[in-house]
């Protein structure tokens, strides 16, 4: 599920292009994400294993410039992604800053789902650069027990 802000170039954006080919829903009502995990940057508590339980994955598809204003208006179940880099052309090599996209696709692969993950990228033509580059990381944050042996595995990667 993509709660969409409509601030994006729809040209350019990741999760109107996954809703095209009806691999997402997309809502404009912030409470239809209640039931789900969220991916949030600015979480306390990184995604891991643990969340296997939850009903689903949403994101919140808004302009980066915006998205620390946006998330903190709504109280939701929110996750971080742990260290991994973007390889999405509009911000190639940085690292935390996925598109919606790549982060849906990490969280499917840290909670056991790779197949979604891969079936989620292949509508870009960058997509599996971005489980190559991160291969490492994220099978290793897949087999993690919890959300503190995430946050130890990207502490190792980070002082690297
Ligand atoms: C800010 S939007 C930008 C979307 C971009 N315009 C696109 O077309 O993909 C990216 C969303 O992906 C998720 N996301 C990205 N990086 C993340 C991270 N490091 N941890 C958790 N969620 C992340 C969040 O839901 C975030 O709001």
């Amino acid at each position: 599920m993509i709660y969409h802000a409509n601030q994006c170039d729809p040209r350019k954006c990741s999760g109107k292009k996954l809703a095209r080919f009806n691999l997402v829903r997309l809502t404009h009502h912030i409470s239809q994400l209640r039931p789900y995990i969220v991916l949030s940057p600015f979480s306390e508590k990184a995604l891991s294993p643990e969340d296997k339980g939850a009903r689903g994955l949403a994101a919140l598809d808004c302009s980066w410039a915006h998205a620390e204003e946006v998330f903190a208006r709504f109280r939701l179940q929110e996750r971080a992604l742990p260290f991994l880099v973007a390889a999405n052309p509009v911000n190639w090599g940085k690292p935390f800053k996925l598109s919606t996209v790549e982060a849906l696709a990490a969280g499917l692969v840290i909670l056991g789902e790779k197949s979604q993950a891969e079936l989620i990228l292949s509508k870009f033509n960058w997509g599996h650069v971005f489980l190559e580059l991160n291969r490492e990381p994220l099978s290793e944050y897949a087999a993690a027990r919890d959300s503190a042996e995430v946050v130890r595995i990207q502490n190792e990667y980070m002082s690297e």
